[in-house]
């Protein structure tokens, strides 16, 4: 019989075994003991019309028959006594509802009522005694910190505002994978770390960009932490179902989360004492940008007890938040990858999409997310077949109810099994069949709307992280497909298996091998990550002068102005990573070989956009006669443009019509960018013209800009560095602030 215990009691070593046994043992003597307390019990729990169940035995329950598939146990149940039924477990009462109407009268009809939590120990002990918006109950607190969260990090405006973290991240991902182009890699762990690295850019942005706490400071550590703590929520403890046993520990699971909270906790302490200290010496915080690590410290010190927090609670939403928002996430890509791979035509079409929205001269940009309508429905489809949390997050109502004719006591424990609803043969045909085109009419979201499907809850407790969770989800998939490919290796055996948790996972660990995809070896490589945005362009006066000789001879056969020199010794001065330019078959060439031997001095990508394939064949094959091969895309500019981020050069013709659109399109790298209007005399008031474009309220702003009588004119902008990754109209601010230097006590006042 222990086998059977496992889910509940997983006996690592023959202490536990003793233990368990001890236990059983106790049990068995209770049955003849309390046989009549048996009886009475059932009598009581007909007459109060619980829902139906196995019976169990006396002080255990039904724990001892559970086995360890939670969902699936579940679901079996479900056809056995019906869509509603209750079990048993330790001192707990559990009901289970499997069925979309009795999910609609739990979560819609009485939300109210079921919108409490049982948190288990674990996630009280990690959550600082439940402070977190996950576990805490439905109140007032909870309102506050979930409004928070919404309005202040996960609003539209600031998943806006924070792309470039996601893009930073998610190419850094691609270069590292590239970097292991034909070894094994671990798709969750891959992911994982991308996530952490996202979420707690967003948390604590600020410190890890004025360089005092980059990821990888805080290292592979916090991410194996972060992984433990997830599994452990989902292990079963004993105390959660013998609550007067807690105190003894029994699987010391409490124990080990313990050991976990204390790392966290320092990690968190050091974080935040930092941020204190930095906010002492600043005269005037609200010039700074904020992150939420920010907006909760400001709220710890309002008076206000509707919304100031206090320092564990903060802790709380931050442990809060990087748990609910990685291991899903994570394993949700696993599972995206792992049913591509296990079909080779859905592979295919999700790959020719790619081709087609993306091209395969570009690498990804979250801006082609709502184009990917195929790769969207079989995300959908995955979700249906795998939703990462199959029984949602326990419901625990504060009054006793009525669903589905039956009576839900006060602080039963309620799962709502979206697992068993979203392969109900009544609610889907050929259920278990991994079909992508049901979703392809756009009648599906992730909202709650349909209640056949729910990957993300419903209701007041539904997740509040759907859109963070939508754009990395396909901006990740979408990145590892279109720059590799990806095989199974040959002696691994693939399964789809799932093993239940708080978060469900493959049961085996997806492991694939990538191979190149992109023709490019540039599009692999990191632009616009977070150091090279940490820093704003500066001018090297020995790069210009090297790209400036180097286009000189380059361009030996080449008459005319001195144009090419001049661009080329811009780009490379200014270091620029990231140069773009625009062409067309009636246009000189030189300006490009200026460009492209400017992208060899700074290590950095040029890319050209050219409108038709009879400008790319002249392109290319002038480029080719200098030994040069260029990076060519094809396409209307203002939409290629439009496309791409961390532009640090780009060059346009001041008499193309596309002009205004195109630099309208442009976003800039946070560094600042160098904007360059060739035949600039041509255009009457350039500069007044190259302003207004720029004056859209924004966060754009030209610092400086000159025209140039070389050529037919040559008008340069410099477009200021950005700091506006919050989001916020500070940014917009421009002030005096007051900084200290703790060592001498001397002020400064500092223009920001
Ligand atoms: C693939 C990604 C994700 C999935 C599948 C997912 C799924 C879920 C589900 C099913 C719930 C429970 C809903 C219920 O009880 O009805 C939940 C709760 C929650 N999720 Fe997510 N989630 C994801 C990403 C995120 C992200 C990115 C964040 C935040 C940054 C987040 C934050 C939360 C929070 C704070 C809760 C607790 C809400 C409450 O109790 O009021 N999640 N999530």
């Amino acid at each position: 019989m222990i086998t059977c215990w496992s889910w509940w009691w997983e006996a690592e070593n023959d202490q536990d075994k003793l233990i368990a046994r001890t236990l059983l043992t106790i049990s068995a003597l209770s049955l003849v003991f309390l046989c009549y307390k048996w009886v009475s019990f059932y009598t009581k729990k007909a007459t109060t019309s619980l829902p139906p169940g196995p019976y169990g035995l006396p002080v255990v329950g039904y724990l001892p028959f559970l086995g360890t598939n939670l969902h699936e146990i579940f679901t079996n149940m479900a056809h056995r006594y019906g869509p509603i039924f209750s079990l048993q477990l330790g001192r707990k009462l559990h009901v289970v509802v499997n069925s979309i109407d009795l999910v609609k009268v739990v979560a819609r009809d009485l939300d109210n009522s079921f919108a409490n939590r049982s948190p288990p120990i674990t996630g009280l002990t990690i959550t600082y005694g439940g402070a977190s918006i996950l576990w805490s109950n439905n109140n007032t607190y909870w309102r506050n910190l979930r409004k928070l969260l919404v309005s202040q990090v996960l609003s539209n405006a600031n998943l806006k505002a924070s792309q470039s973290f996601r893009t930073n991240e998610v190419k850094k991902t691609v270069h590292d994978v590239y970097k292991k182009i034909g070894e094994k890699m671990d798709i969750n762990e891959i992911v994982f770390n991308t996530e952490v690295n996202v979420v707690t850019s967003m948390i604590w942005g600020r410190s890890k960009s004025e360089g005092g706490l980059e990821a990888s400071h805080i290292g592979d550590r916090f991410r194996e932490v972060e992984m433990k703590i997830v599994k452990l929520l989902g292990t079963s403890n004993i105390s959660d179902f013998f609550p007067v046993l807690s105190r003894f520990d029994l699987q010391r699971r409490n124990q080990e989360m313990q050991r976990h909270l204390e790392y966290v906790d320092r990690i968190f302490d050091n974080i935040i004492e930092k941020r204190i200290k930095d906010n002492s010496c600043k005269m005037d915080e609200e010039d700074e940008r904020k992150d939420l690590l920010q907006i909760l410290l400001e709220l710890k010190d309002k008076k206000d007890t509707e919304t100031s927090f206090n320092m564990l609670q903060i802790k709380a939403l931050l442990t809060d938040v990087i748990g609910a928002a990685t291991d899903t996430t994570s394993t949700m890509v696993e599972w995206v990858m792992a049913e591509i791979l296990n079909n080779s035509n859905v592979m295919q079409q999700v790959q020719d999409e790619l081709t087609n929205v993306v091209g395969m001269n570009n690498i990804v940009e979250e801006s082609h997310m709502n184009k990917l309508t195929y790769l969207d429905a079989v995300i959908k489809e995955t979700f249906r077949l795998h939703p990462p949390l199959p029984l949602l997050i326990n419901r625990c109502p504060d009054e006793s109810c009525m669903v589905g004719g039956y009576t839900i006591p006060k602080n039963t424990i309620v799962y709502m099994n979206v697992w068993a609803i979203h392969r109900d043969p009544n609610n889907w045909t050929n259920p278990l069949e991994f079909k992508p085109e049901r979703f392809l009419n756009g009648k599906w979201d992730y909202n709650g709307n349909n209640m056949k499907f729910l990957p993300f809850g419903l209701g007041r407790r539904m997740c509040p992280g759907i859109a963070l969770g939508d754009k990395m989800l396909m901006y990740i998939l979408a990145s590892l497909l279109h720059s590799f490919e990806w095989k199974l290796p040959k002696d691994d055996e693939f399964e789809l298996c799932d093993e239940f948790g708080l978060v469900m996972k493959k049961r085996k660990p997806l492991v694939a091998i990538p191979t190149q995809r992109l023709p490019n070896d540039s599009q692999f490589q990191v632009f616009g990550t977070k150091q090279a945005n940490r820093m704003k362009l500066v001018w090297s006066p020995e790069m210009a002068t090297k790209a400036f000789m180097d286009t000189v001879k380059s361009c030996e056969v080449y008459q005319g102005s001195s144009v090419k020199e001049l661009i080329s010794a811009m780009a490379a001065g200014w270091n620029a990573r990231f140069i773009i330019e625009t062409w067309c078959h009636s246009d000189v060439i030189t300006t490009s070989i200026g460009l492209a031997v400017a992208s060899t001095h700074t290590f950095g990508r040029h890319l050209c956009i050219v409108p038709d394939e009879d400008s790319r064949a002249k392109y290319v094959a002038a480029m080719e006669k200098l030994g040069m091969s260029p990076e060519v895309v094809v396409g209307d500019p203002e939409t290629v443009v439009n496309g791409l981020e961390f532009i640090d050069f780009l060059v346009v013709d001041s008499r193309k019509n596309d002009f205004d659109r195109i630099i309208k399109a442009a976003k800039f790298g946070h560094r600042g960018a160098v904007l360059v209007c060739k035949n600039a005399n041509l255009t009457a008031a350039a500069d007044f013209r190259l302003r207004s474009l720029f004056d859209d309220g924004g966060s754009r702003r030209i610092v400086r800009s000159v025209f140039l009588p070389v050529g037919n004119g040559l008008e340069i902008a410099y477009v200021a560095a950005v700091e506006s990754w919050a989001g916020s109209d500070e940014t917009k601010k421009r002030r005096w602030i007051k900084r200290v230097d703790r060592q001498s006590g001397e002020e400064f006042l500092i223009r920001k």
